[in-house]
């Protein structure tokens, strides 16, 4: 890590008596990508707005940027990027007009055009926000999450609402605010996006980290048992090992070559997600 750009410690939240966040360690690096997954209710919101300096926390230590959010200065908001949920209040502007209006209230801005193009929206520029499909909307919301250039930007549930060619396209956005060196705090419920973005992940269940690790490695996951699975006097035949390449060398013997249909596999990260979250005796909030 290069330095740190979120740090955490003991953090807690209650409302009432349900524990949104119970005692939560975090160390985000500069220039990290981090997802937080976790089921519906888990707390992630309330961390992310905690850190975001949009929500008041009952204790802990919180850090980002170097500054208490808890304290946050015009000049500490103008580093931190956050993508909203759309707003109605622009329906009536274009594209341009919205990005442009944003990038006003900066500092130091990105150029209205590029960012525009950069979440594939050139050619909706001049339309009005409320003739946007959904998932367009959603680009604009990422446009002005980016537009004030920030060093740490939060992605909450980014790509909900996007076909398959769009969030490809946010995820190449990512990647390249990454490379540029922006810290990112994405969470998400999409395993395969959180696998394709971050460099880390924690796992969030009943307010606490049950889990944190790089998606390849997370809860044991590489050196979990692999299935080894091929195609043998006409059905499939299907083996659990934790030497799936001796099973290969046995079988590439045995059939003097190549193996019909053979696959080895590790679980994927949603089979490792799912086990930690149903690891928890129940899905719901406990109460304190
Ligand atoms: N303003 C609030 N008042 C009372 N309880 C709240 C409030 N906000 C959140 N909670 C409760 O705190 C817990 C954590 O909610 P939070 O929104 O942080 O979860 P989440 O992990 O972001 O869930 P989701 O994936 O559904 O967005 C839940 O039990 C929720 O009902």
């Amino acid at each position: 890590m290069n330095g740190t750009a979120v740090s955490v410690r003991g953090l807690t939240k209650r409302y009432g008596d349900v524990r949104a966040v119970d005692g939560i360690d975090l160390e985000i690096g500069t220039g990290e990508v981090f997802a937080i997954l976790g089921p519906n209710g888990a707390g992630k919101s309330t961390t992310v707005e905690i850190l975001e300096g949009y929500r008041e926390r009952d204790a802990g230590e919180v850090s980002v940027l170097g500054t208490d959010p808890r304290h946050p200065t015009r000049l500490w908001r103008s580093r931190v990027g956050i993508v909203l949920q759309t707003a109605n209040d622009t329906a009536e502007l274009t594209v341009r007009e919205t990005v442009r209006h944003f990038a006003a209230m900066y500092p130091s801005s990105r150029d209205p055009d590029e960012v525009i193009a950069k979440v594939g929206l050139t050619e909706k520029a001049r339309t009005r926000l409320r003739q946007l499909s959904g998932g367009q909307r959603r680009r604009v919301d990422v446009a002005l999450g980016v537009i004030g250039d920030p060093e740490l930007l939060f992605l909450d549930e980014p790509t909900t609402g996007f076909d398959p060619e769009a969030r490809r396209r946010f995820w190449e956005l990512i990647r390249g605010l990454s490379d540029d060196g922006t810290t990112i705090v994405l969470t998400t419920h999409y395993l395969d996006e959180a696998e394709a973005l971050a460099d880390r992940v924690a796992v969030i269940a009943k307010g606490r980290i049950v889990a944190e690790g790089e998606p390849a490695t997370l809860g044991g996951r590489a050196s979990a048992k692999a299935a080894v699975s091929w195609l043998e006097d006409g059905g499939r035949r299907r083996i659990e090992t934790r030497t799936p390449t001796a099973t290969v060398l046995e079988l590439t013997a045995r059939f003097d070559g190549e193996v019909p249909e053979l696959t080895v596999t590790r679980p994927s990260l949603e089979d490792v997600y799912l086990d930690l979250i149903n690891a928890s005796p129940d899905s719901e909030q406990r109460p304190s």
